[in-house]
This record gives C-alpha cells, sequence and structure tokens, in this order.
C-alpha cells in the first residue's frame, strides 16, 4: 500500500501521509496549519458556496482557526469565535463539553468563554471547521452555541472524511476516504 493518499482539491494536491490510528482504522492526515494557500484556497471555494446569511463563524481550535480566519476576511466578517481546547485563566465564565473525536486517544473539551457566549446570544452561526469525520466535535460545538442561545444555520468544512461524506447536512468541498 502506498504511504501517501493524493488529495485533490480544485486546482491544487496534496500528497497526505497515512496514520495508522489503530489495528482496524487508518487516515489520510490532513494538517492545515502552514499551508497558507491550500488555506486561502478553501476559503474562497466556501465563501462561493454560502449563500445562507450568517453573523459569526464558530470554530474549534486548532485547525479551524486559520480557516475561519480566512473566511471571515473573505465575506466580511470583523471578527469571529474560537472554541478553545482548555479553559484559559482569563476567560469569564467558561462552558466545558466533552468531545468524541477519531483522532484524539485522551479525553477532549470544548470550551466557550463566556464573553464569546454573550456575543453568540440570538445570532446566526456558521460553524466551521477542517475535517469533518465522526462529528463528534461539531456534535459538542453545535450544543455549546446552542445552549449560548445561538442558531446554526450551517456546518462546514473543507473535508468530510467516510461515512461523513454521504450527509447531506453539511456542506464540504471534497470527499476524504478512512482506509483499514
Ligand atoms: N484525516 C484527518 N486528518 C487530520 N485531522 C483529522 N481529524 C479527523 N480526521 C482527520
Amino acid at each position: 500500500m502506498s504511504e501517501y493518499y493524493e488529495l485533490k482539491l480544485g486546482e491544487l494536491t496534496r500528497k497526505l501521509p497515512l496514520i495508522r490510528l489503530n489495528p482496524t482504522l487508518t487516515i489520510a492526515s490532513f494538517v492545515l496549519l502552514g499551508d497558507a494557500e491550500l488555506t486561502h484556497y478553501a476559503a474562497q471555494k466556501l465563501s462561493e458556496q454560502i449563500t445562507e446569511p450568517f453573523d459569526y463563524i464558530v470554530t474549534m481550535e486548532s485547525k479551524g482557526v486559520p480557516l475561519a480566519q480566512e473566511l471571515s476576511y473573505c465575506m466580511g466578517k470583523k471578527r469571529y469565535i474560537v472554541l478553545r481546547k482548555k479553559v484559559k485563566d482569563y476567560m469569564k465564565n467558561p462552558r466545558v463539553l466533552s468531545v468524541n473525536a477519531i483522532t484524539s486517544s485522551q479525553d477532549q473539551v470544548l470550551v466557550l468563554d463566556g464573553e464569546d457566549a454573550q456575543i453568540i446570544a440570538g445570532k446566526k452561526i456558521l460553524l466551521l471547521d477542517d475535517v469533518i469525520s465522526s462529528g463528534g466535535s461539531m456534535i459538542t460545538a453545535k450544543k455549546l452555541v446552542e445552549d449560548a442561545g445561538g442558531q446554526v444555520i450551517l456546518q462546514a468544512a473543507i473535508l468530510a472524511e467516510g461515512e461523513a461524506s454521504e450527509r447531506k447536512d453539511i456542506l464540504y468541498l471534497e470527499r476524504l476516504p478512512l482506509f483499514d
């Protein structure tokens, strides 16, 4: 078996290393961090397909952050909200929820700063990540947003991995297979 999967995203191609996570699951590792060209390209392509009005993008650490930055800028949004992986000392009334994600073996949480919770109350929210796979992070993010009084109008990502590519309720640019 090749050690790489060749991802084609419009005019861009990337060689993604195949990483065995456990005896029955291998992923093609898609690391967006540092890839300014692909981040910019993907944000532009997503912006062309997002027709529904929204107020804020909400994304999650870590790999969603540069994408949310680019997409916010592309779509004329002056700020976006980042769900963090840890409670920070400067947060006020942080809200913490646990996540199931395929790429993390340890318990993971997402945290919404109470200040950000106030910003998204009553607002239309676009939830954004680099990859949607099991959907665990998105489920947790959606709950945090809704508990804060925000309305999720769309869930979007660059890639939908495995069974996520069958979902009709998400917007994505390309499929990413899982390997056994
Ligand atoms: N294939 C993948 N590469 C990087 N991060 C991921 N998160 C979920 N699937 C992933």
